[in-house]
């Protein structure tokens, strides 16, 4: 069954109380972190998550968009992430940054953009708990998904099966109601929508129609 996460990126950040209150049956809260440099836009840190945390029992799925990232992760882990995913395009040293995750008590995820080959998590892919692939150049939301990028999912899929291991993957950006069955049947885990849920009147109305979808396909 596929899971959703909800990316607040798209919500009324003068209200995230009542925002995260609308997505209660979601799977996880995603948080799109971004540092001006590694991405041309600037959200949250981690003073935002720790308040969100105390309104909600859903996941945290932290999604560091930031050079460096290495910086963060003790003050991330500590505002209650759950799982935290960073760009391997962001660090040298993808492999100690996975385990400094892990020993902050966390699932550690690797996200890639859409240039980036597989090839760069190759040699790290058993550590790893979460792959999240880019369907948009990250930091905006409301973007036009790259077809291309299915085929990224479809290829992580196999070679997960073949390894028999147990990671999940993620696909972030441009999912909406007209693409998200084809986007499901590329075997995708977890779906994180912004626009196509905060974007919307009724967010808790949107996320299920989304869910629909995926059902009926
Ligand atoms: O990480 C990002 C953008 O960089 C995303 O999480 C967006 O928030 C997705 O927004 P939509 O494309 O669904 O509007």
């Amino acid at each position: 069954m596929v899971e959703f996460a909800p990316s607040i990126l798209s919500a009324d950040f003068s209200n995230l109380k009542e925002e995260v209150a609308r997505v209660k049956e979601a799977n996880y809260l995603h948080l799109d972190v971004m540092d001006g440099m590694f991405v041309p836009n600037i959200t949250i840190g981690p003073g935002i998550i720790k308040s969100i945390r105390k309104h909600t029992d859903l996941k945290f799925d932290t999604h560091l968009m930031i050079e460096e990232p290495e910086r963060y992760i003790k003050d991330f882990a500590e505002a209650g992430s759950d799982i935290i995913t960073v760009h391997c395009e962001a660090t040298k040293h993808l492999h100690r940054l996975i385990y400094q995750i892990k020993d902050q008590g966390c699932l550690a995820g690797v996200a890639l953009n859409p240039a980036t080959s597989l090839t760069r998590i190759e040699h790290v892919l058993k550590d790893l708990d979460l792959v999240l692939i880019m369907s948009v150049n990250p930091g905006f939301g409301g973007q036009k998904l790259i077809p291309e990028t299915l085929n990224k999912i479809k290829t992580i899929k196999q070679k997960i099966r073949e390894l028999n291991l147990s990671i999940k993957v993620e696909i972030d950006g441009g999912i909406n109601n007209s693409n998200v069955k084809d986007v499901s049947r590329t075997g995708v885990d977890i779906i994180v929508a912004g626009s196509a849920i905060f974007g919307q009147p009724d967010p808790g109305k949107a996320l299920s129609e989304l869910k629909e979808r995926v059902i009926s396909s």
